[in-house]
């Protein structure tokens, strides 16, 4: 049972009780100096996953959280009724213009999957069919409650401005792939990583953070491999790559080096606090204890997991380890939605089967990585609603008849909410959706021009 039984819920924070507001802003608030957004009527998902009656207050300006409970008045307001005000969720690994991509080609193992179809599929997009595609994906993020994301792609600067218009939070990188490449241009994919992180780590208004993304530990060369890994450090730029996602990926790693593949990355300065690896299926006891040791994130991609038959990831054990576990919905096309909600039901069930224990992967746990989790990957401080954190919010209701009647919040939305169940979106301060109408990007439009380039591949 929920520590606090939702149908018994007391009126949280009633007059006089303890309101944590900080002074400072307390005192901009009263001076009318700050412009705010109140979330009104709802309950509130809290950090230690008990949920109570109250109001989120938000500071639109520093696009931060600076009430919760028994709030003052805001400028503005978004009515919450029947809702749970939760974090944002966090898409920790993506490939977001594979929204293109999508239904393209199912039913084969990863291998076989990139080098026939996806990667020749790939070769032909243009950066203004990967801004098609992005924004594809960053409409239906939005619309599923997704307030940040890790995008591993090529032609990212048009990624950095598909989030800017679409007012998301992310963490991108430009993907280095240098098997079948010749000495120049491999090292030149590798420089451009570095330039592209380098040059937009800070933009749209601080919400777009970088990092340099070698694709995997076999798609990339290992002097290249280390030499860019130091310079990215230098930089200090954080490194995004796939990890231990196949069976395929890891033998041929512990054949030719003797050692487990997140040994040898380590041995390559790339497992850090800041790092965080997509998948991790094939781990064992040592690299579980190693990520945790090193604070590297893990990025558990259930869906993609499940459909490329890579197998099932340790979740439990990286948990019960102490490692950050994060979800992701990897690439549309292995997927094939982006909806996080979808991710937390197929990690809490997948979790299970993997540790043949029902009480393996809890629904705390599956709402945790969607939200604190990934927030923690992606070194963003959200994922949580409480002061100082950034208001990233998602506004889920509860009405709908699959989510009759609610026991437990958490229970609904691990195993029974959808994205579409979602009634606004809040990044940064600022409403991305109000009442299931998107506020910064042209719906319709999106879809079209989605629809138009993806008519173009092949
Ligand atoms: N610069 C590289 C592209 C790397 S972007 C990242 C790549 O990861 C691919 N990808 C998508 N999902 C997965 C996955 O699950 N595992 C490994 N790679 C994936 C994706 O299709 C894309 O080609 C090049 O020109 O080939
Ligand atoms: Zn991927």
């Amino acid at each position: 049972m929920p520590a606090v039984h939702p149908l018994d819920t007391p009126l949280f924070l009633t007059r006089g009780a303890r309101s944590v507001i900080g002074p400072a802003k307390e005192a901009a608030a009263h001076a009318g100096t700050m412009s705010t957004l109140q979330i009104t009527d709802g309950r509130v998902l809290l950090p230690d996953m008990s949920v109570e009656t109250g109001d989120v207050l938000v500071n639109q300006d520093s696009g931060d959280i600076v009430a919760v409970g028994d709030v003052e008045t805001g400028d503005e307001t978004l009515n919450a009724d029947g809702c749970l005000i939760m974090p944002g969720l966090v898409n920790a690994h993506t490939h977001a213009a594979m929204s293109l991509l999508r239904g393209y080609a199912d039913d084969k193992p990863l291998d076989a999957w990139l080098r026939e179809d996806i990667w020749p599929a790939e070769a032909s997009l243009t950066p203004e069919d990967v801004r098609a595609g992005t924004e594809l994906a960053l409409l239906e993020f939005i619309e599923s409650g997704v307030t940040s994301f890790a995008d591993m792609y090529f032609h990212e600067p048009e990624v950095v401005d598909a989030v800017a218009d679409a007012g998301l939070r992310a963490r991108l990188g430009h993907g280095v792939v240098t098997v079948g490449k010749d000495e120049a241009d491999a090292v030149a994919d590798n420089e451009e990583s570095l330039a592209f992180a380098r040059e937009y780590d800070g933009a749209a208004d601080g919400r777009v953070k970088t990092a340099y993304m070698p694709h995997s530990l076999t798609t990339v060369d290992e002097a290249l491999l280390r030499e860019f890994t130091a310079e990215a450090r230098e930089a200090g730029v954080p490194l995004h790559f796939h990890a231990n996602e196949t069976r395929d990926e890891v033998d041929p790693i512990v054949e030719e080096r003797g050692m487990r593949p997140l040994a040898y990355a380590d041995d390559l300065g790339m497992l850090t606090d800041e790092d965080f690896v997509a998948h991790g299926v094939h781990s064992d006891a040592s690299e579980i204890e190693l990520l945790a040791e090193r604070g590297t994130a893990v990025v558990h991609c259930p869906a993609s997991n499940m459909k490329l038959a890579s197998g099932a990831a340790p979740v439990q054990a990286y948990r019960e380890a102490g490692a950050t576990v994060a979800l992701g919905t990897d690439g549309a096309a292995s997927n094939n939605d982006l909806d996080v909600f979808d991710e937390m039901r197929d990690a809490a069930m997948l979790g299970k089967l993997a540790a043949e224990d029902a009480s393996a992967v809890p629904a705390e746990a599956a709402v945790d990585m969607a939200t604190r989790g990934g927030a923690d990957a992606l070194g963003f401080d959200a994922g949580r609603i409480e002061p100082g954190a950034n208001a990233d919010l998602a506004v889920v209701d509860f009405s709908a008849t699959h989510l009759t009647p609610v026991h437990d919040y958490v229970s609904h939305l691990a195993y029974a909410a959808r994205g579409s169940d979602v009634r606004h979106t809040v990044c940064d301060g600022r409403v991305l959706m109000r009442d299931r109408e998107v506020e910064t990007l042209d719906a319709d439009a999106v879809r079209a021009r989605a629809a138009d380039a993806a008519a173009n591949l092949d």
